[in-house]
């Protein structure tokens, strides 16, 4: 049993689509296939449900949402009766009837239910698409199987209730055809959709992979497979043809953003291989990821983008204490921020974490009397890991600098966007 994670980019449009057919024509034996949201659909999303917040008129962004969904579904089904253009008009019938009678008060549960629709909208037209195209398939609502809490944008799995849930429904299921699913999301006790955090979908996968006990979990991927820097920005990178889960847990934390850090820990744990390969070169090997041991790695190179700095500095002429760097942990750890490095000298305190206005609002509120509070934004952070001097030299030449880091495999810099 194989689990199959296709992402945005892989079903992006209609050739794409088809592309993923063919993949699964090659793929004979017993598959699951979780699929995310098509192309930038969460992000439409996300600005659907920020207008809705705001109070502001959210049908413009919306019709663009439901356009694309239906120019998509139009080049894949000849047939205009066909029944998944009554689905896709149901799911945004519901869309509208919830947007309208959201309450006053908008929360990160409402934002659950509304960004959430992007991966029903995109294994509905995966799921009709198979079949038309002779497949033998079933289409799952995740929900059924993946239990979490109620911790809105990034529900905590119940591991123990997920996978009997997957265990006594899913798994029958398997036996007979291929099922789809959606990645990205969760179901609470009460019946309430939850996300697990953007870009979740490969966590879906591993969540799965774990609970099935599958043999192997492949995510599709517009890349060759894990590179040791980010071909967006780096230039003629390293493909690394097998790797550790060790070594990838920690590019993931840093950045790596090809798979979501979440991903790694449950297949590990259950040593199932984790192949990264490329939609586009679908025969071609990739890489996989599992229990290896090799020798040092080519030196990668790991972006984080849209980061800030903050400092706290002491009020009086005391020192940093441990008491008072468990207020700000406390602080932060209370608004979700994230600590992706930090540095702490005799009368301040630094951290860098992904920059988020609202939230450092209310940070400064709860942290400004206490502590002296400076920011700055616009930064990005980038991580050796394997480090070599060359590398750093590489990497630092031109730079503003604001923050740096080493300890003896990794380096760290943050500095300003340019
Ligand atoms: N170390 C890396 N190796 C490969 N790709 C990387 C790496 N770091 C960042 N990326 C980026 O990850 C992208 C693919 O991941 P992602 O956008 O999450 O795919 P999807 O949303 O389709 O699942 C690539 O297009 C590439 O720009
Ligand atoms: N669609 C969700 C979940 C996800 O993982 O998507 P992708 O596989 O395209 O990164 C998001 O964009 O956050």
């Amino acid at each position: 049993m194989k689990v199959f994670k296709f992402g945005g980019a892989s079903v992006k449009d209609a050739p794409a689509v088809k592309n993923v057919a063919t993949i699964v024509q090659q793929h004979p034996g017993p598959l699951l296939i979780v699929v995310s949201a098509m192309g930038k659909t969460t992000n439409a999303l996300e600005e659907v449900f920020q207008h809705a917040e705001n109070r502001q008129d959210y049908e413009p962004a919306l019709q663009q949402v439901e356009n694309y969904h239906y120019q998509l579904t139009a080049q894949l089904f000849s047939d205009s009766q066909h029944p998944v253009f009554a689905r896709l008009q149901s799911q945004f019938t519901a869309i509208r009837e919830y947007l309208q009678n959201l309450p006053p008060n908008r929360s990160d549960e409402h934002y659950d239910q509304i960004v959430s629709q992007g991966e029903f909208l995109s294994s509905l037209i995966l799921y009709y698409y198979l079949v038309q195209s002779g497949f033998s398939a079933e289409w799952l609502d995740c929900r059924d199987c993946i239990c979490t809490d109620c911790s809105w944008r990034e529900a905590r799995v119940d591991w123990l209730t997920t996978e009997k849930n997957i265990q006594n429904k899913l798994a029958p299921l398997l036996e007979q055809q291929i099922v789809i699913t959606q990645g990205f999301l969760g179901g609470t006790t009460e019946n309430r959709t939850t996300t697990l955090g953007r870009e979740g979908s490969d966590f879906s996968g591993a969540i799965f992979a774990y609970c099935l006990g599958a043999e192997s979990l492949t995510i599709w991927k517009d890349v060759a497979g894990f590179l040791n820097a980010d071909p967006k920005f780096f230039l003629n990178p390293h493909k690394y043809d097998e790797i550790s889960y060790q070594e990838t847990v920690e590019m993931a934390y840093y950045g790596a953003s090809v798979i979501h850090p979440k991903t790694i820990k449950p297949l590990a744990n259950r040593h199932i291989p984790l192949y990264v390969k490329s939609f586009l070169q679908p025969q071609e090997p990739g890489t996989v990821i599992k229990d290896s041991k090799h020798e040092k790695l080519v030196p990668a190179f790991i972006r984080k983008a849209n980061q800030c700095l903050l400092s706290f500095g002491v009020r009086d002429f005391t020192f940093v204490s441990e008491r008072n760097l468990s207020v700000i942990f406390h602080a932060l750890a209370e608004l979700r921020f994230k600590i992706n490095l930090m540095q702490n000298s005799a009368i301040s305190f630094s951290v860098c974490t992904d920059y988020d206005a609202d939230r450092l609002q209310l940070l400064q509120e709860q942290l400004q009397e206490q502590f002296i509070f400076h920011y700055n934004a616009g930064l990005l952070l980038y991580t050796i890991k394997n480090y070599t001097e060359d590398s750093i030299n590489h990497l630092t030449n031109g730079k503003e600098i604001l923050l740096e880091q080493r300890t003896r495999s990794t380096f760290q810099l943050v500095c300003r966007e340019k």
